[in-house]
């Protein structure tokens, strides 16, 4: 396992869009192994924050450190699933082996194996692009752990799944925790939050709300507001 990316540091962070801070100083401290799971209503910037974390997009103002490094050094470690994945106009293997270029020439049995563990392995030569938008997803998995990252970021990765397909890819998800991989993901799902989170992050309005060890944010919210969006309270 690479290097930990421990503790993240993200600090005072605002992103500005048109004339609005769509980030609005967000300040938030992992430092924990396990899984972080980001909650919070539609628009509450979980996703720019997650993009931030992954060096897709350049705050206007902040920091984030995660262990020694900055978000570019640190790029290498990392992995991230989309909800809609990006595959390249090759065949499911091709994919995983244009990812993992030094692996799929040292141990290209490593490849069918990851297939395997996603239920791929009979479709190594299709078209990945021929897939279903559940099997997608997971190839994008499978691909994102072959690379063994030290921080894996999942945004409403399950989001357009099927109940059996959740369940695999939060088993594997799971794993890879217990593997020593720190995971972030978000989720509307609580019963996913419930099943995955040690810690959950609460956004609202571009900012963080409250972070709380999972267990207490699902019976005992913090804040109103997350108390608000728990029990299904419209918040806008
Ligand atoms: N490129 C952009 N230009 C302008 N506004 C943007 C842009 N990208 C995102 N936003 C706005 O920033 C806010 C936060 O977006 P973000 O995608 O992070 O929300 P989210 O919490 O992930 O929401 P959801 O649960 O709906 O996915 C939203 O109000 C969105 O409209």
């Amino acid at each position: 396992m690479p290097d930990s990316l421990l503790p993240i540091r993200i600090r005072n962070l605002r992103l500005i869009k048109g004339d609005r801070a769509v980030l609005d100083g967000v300040n938030l401290t992992i430092e924990e192994l396990g899984i972080t799971v980001i909650m919070g209503s539609n628009g509450a910037g979980k996703t720019l924050l997650l993009r931030c974390l992954h060096g897709l997009i350049e705050p206007d103002q902040g920091q984030i450190t995660l262990g020694n490094l900055t978000v570019a050094d640190s790029r290498d470690q990392q992995a991230m699933v989309f909800q809609h994945p990006v595959l390249l106009r090759r065949t499911v293997l091709q994919n995983l082996a244009f990812a993992v270029p030094d692996i799929a020439k040292a141990d290209p049995q490593q490849l069918l194996a990851a297939l395997d563990s996603v239920h791929l392995a009979d479709r190594a030569n299709q078209p990945a692009r021929m897939l279903s938008g559940g099997e997608q997803q997971r190839l994008a998995l499978a691909r994102a752990l072959l690379s063994k990252p030290a921080l894996l970021l999942l945004d409403e990765a399950t989001a357009s799944l099927d109940p059996a397909s959740v369940l695999l890819i939060e088993s594997l998800v799971k794993a890879q925790s217990k593997r020593g991989t720190k995971v972030i993901l978000i989720s509307h799902d609580q019963g996913q939050g419930r099943r995955l989170a040690d810690e959950v992050v609460f956004m609202s309005g571009g900012q963080v709300a409250e972070q709380s060890p999972a267990d207490q944010f699902f019976t005992e919210p913090r804040t109103p507001v997350a108390e608000a969006y728990l029990a299904g309270k419209i918040l806008f």
